[in-house]
């Protein structure tokens, strides 16, 4: 199936001031700034099929606003290309602007001063949407999203849950086939991280609208992304199913053993103990060496075992694993 979004080596360059330190320093810099370039998007390349829905992510830094503002057509890249829907944002960045909802959790695009319902009237002339598909739309996102207790509230004195839910409405009145999501769930309690996960999926499954979602939250990754791509540096170090990363970058398990009294020698050829508290141990084993099933024989041949379990790794540890190794490349 032909790509929704095809990025081929896309950089960003920006210009920075370097500032020399103290009084003088500052005066010289204002006076004689020393400018260095500096790539925040450095050579990166995806394509992302319609209907999937991908976590873009990295630490602090690692350049993914920067390519989202690319492919919302906010900023101009330096180099590369990039083409949605077959458009480039940079040749026509009207005709992306009505496949794309675009929500950034830091920012709104509500009006303050307007009731939700007015901001929403407002956005349906900007965007031009017939009066038709706005009423259903605006019926589905209403119940879905659950809007109808604020929708006649000011912007301005929704709680930060109730905007999001607002802003989120607001990006898909015009029924765009892709919706980009930055850091959605940012600051919002469990119920309303629930709620925007629920719609998130919901959209996705009755609409096949394509997802891109820049989160610091794993769980909106492991409950929503059958993909994730991700960055640092600038750079794509990791791009592929969750399993099939989890899989190769952590090739530990965890096997906790609960003693019945305690014993002299814990140890084991087959495991590492990496930690203990009072009758407790926790066994790091490699899955390729040795299975569970053959460590809790070896163990129980040894030792009191009152109760045992086994933790499979999880996105977390396989993406703290990822920010080790490319932290200073
Ligand atoms: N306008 C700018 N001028 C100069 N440098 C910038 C500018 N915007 C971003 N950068 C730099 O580019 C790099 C990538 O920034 P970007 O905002 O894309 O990161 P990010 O992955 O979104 O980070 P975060 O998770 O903190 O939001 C960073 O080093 C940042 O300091």
């Amino acid at each position: 199936m032909d790509a929704v979004i095809e990025v081929k080596d896309l950089v960003k360059e920006y210009i920075i001031v370097k500032k020399e330190s103290g009084l003088r320093g500052s005066v010289k810099s204002l006076l004689f700034p020393k400018k260095t370039k500096f790539n925040g998007v450095n050579g990166i390349s995806f394509s992302i099929a319609p209907g999937e829905i991908v976590g873009y992510i990295g630490p602090n830094g690692a350049g993914k606003s920067t390519t989202i503002k690319m492919l919302t057509g906010i900023l101009h890249p330096t180099a590369g290309s990039i083409q949605v829907c077959g458009i480039s944002p940079q040749a026509d960045r009207k005709a992306v602007v009505r496949k794309l909802g675009v929500v950034f959790g830091q920012r709104t695009q509500l009006y303050w001063d307007l009731r939700l319902g007015e901001s929403f009237e407002l956005l349906r002339r900007i965007y031009q949407i017939d009066q038709q598909s706005y009423d259903n739309n605006l019926a589905i996102l209403t119940e879905v999203l659950k809007l109808q207790d604020f929708i006649n509230t000011p912007v301005r004195q929704l709680s930060l849950g109730q905007r999001m839910r607002g802003d989120i409405a607001a990006a898909m009145l015009h029924s765009p086939s892709i919706l980009f999501l930055d850091e959605p769930t940012i600051g919002l309690d469990a119920d309303a991280k629930h709620a925007i996960r629920n719609f998130i999926k919901e959209i996705n499954r009755t609409r096949s609208v394509t997802v891109i979602l820049t989160t610091h939250d794993l769980d909106d990754v492991e409950q929503l992304c059958s993909r994730i791509i991700v960055v640092n540096n600038g750079k794509i170090v990791e791009d592929g199913p969750i399993d099939s990363i989890i899989h190769k970058l952590t090739p530990h398990r965890m096997l906790v053993v609960e003693l019945q009294e305690p014993c002299d020698d814990l140890t084991t050829p087959h495991a590492e103990i990496i930690k203990q508290e009072g009758l407790r141990i926790w066994y790091q084993f490699e899955k390729e060496r040795i299975s569970a099933s053959e460590l809790i024989a070896a163990l129980s041949q040894k030792l009191p075992i009152q109760d045992i379990s086994v933790k499979e790794p999880n996105v977390e540890d396989a993406i703290r694993v990822v920010y080790k190794t490319t932290a200073t490349v």
